[in-house]
C-alpha cells in the first residue's frame, strides 16, 4: 500500500529538535514583500492537525502547528498584508492576503489557551524547532477531503512515525483544558 501524504515535514523525515534553537523568523510564501514574524524562544506543543481550519501546504492532509506565548511573537515585516481569516474563531488566524499562509493566530478570548499564539513552524527560516509530538483532529481530515477508507492507513502511518493519533488533542492538553474548566466555573 502506498504511504498517505500527511505533510512534507513528516513524509520527508522529521527534523530533530535542537537544544540550541532560541527562536526564529516565520516567513510567508511571497517571493516579494514577504511577511515576517519573529518568535522568541522554543515553541511548545508542536503537533500535526487534521482540522480544516489550520493552514496546510499544497497537497498536505495535515498541518504542523505549535504555540508560543503572545508576548514572544512580533510581526517584523509587511504586517500590512495580514488579515484575520475568521474573526468569529477562537484562534484569530492572521493570514497573508497575497499567498494565504497563516502567520500567527492569537487566542485573545477567555479560554485555557488565552495568551498563546498558534504558529506553523515549517515557515521558520531556521532549523531546530521542536519536532511534532502527536497528531490531533485526525478524523477531521475526512472533512478536508481524505477518504474515510484511507483513515486506517493514516493512523498507522502516524504510529510508524512515533506520533500518536488523536481525534481531538492529546491527553495532556485535554486534561489541561478540563482542569481549567473546573477552576473557572462561575
Ligand atoms: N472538525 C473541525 C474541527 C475544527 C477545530 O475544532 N479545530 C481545532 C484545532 S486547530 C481548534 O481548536 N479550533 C479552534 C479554531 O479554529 O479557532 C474541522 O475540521 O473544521
Ligand atoms: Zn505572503
Ligand atoms: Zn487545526
Amino acid at each position: 500500500m502506498t504511504k498517505p501524504n500527511l505533510h512534507p515535514a513528516l513524509d520527508n523525515g522529521i527534523a530533530a529538535t535542537s537544544a540550541e534553537f532560541s527562536g526564529g523568523t516565520l516567513v510567508c510564501a511571497c517571493t516579494e514583500n514577504a511577511v515576517r514574524v519573529r518568535v522568541e524562544g522554543q515553541i511548545a506543543h508542536n503537533h500535526a492537525c487534521g482540522c480544516t481550519k489550520c493552514w496546510k501546504p499544497e497537497g498536505a492532509a495535515f498541518s504542523i502547528v505549535a504555540v508560543a506565548p503572545h508576548d514572544k511573537v512580533t510581526v517584523v515585516e509587511n504586517g500590512n498584508k495580514l488579515a484575520v481569516v475568521d474573526p468569529e474563531a477562537l484562534i484569530q488566524r492572521h493570514a497573508c492576503k497575497d499567498c494565504g499562509v497563516h502567520m500567527y493566530g492569537p487566542v485573545t478570548r477567555k479560554h485555557p489557551f488565552q495568551g498563546l499564539d498558534f504558529i506553523h513552524p515549517e515557515r521558520f527560516e531556521e532549523k531546530g524547532w521542536a519536532q511534532p509530538g502527536f497528531a490531533a483532529f485526525v478524523s477531521s481530515a475526512i472533512e478536508g477531503g481524505t477518504a474515510p477508507s484511507a483513515m486506517d492507513g493514516v493512523r498507522a502511518r502516524f504510529k510508524d512515525l512515533g506520533l500518536e493519533p488523536y481525534d481531538c488533542l492529546n491527553p495532556a492538553l485535554m486534561d489541561y483544558i478540563a482542569t481549567w474548566t473546573v477552576e473557572n466555573r462561575t
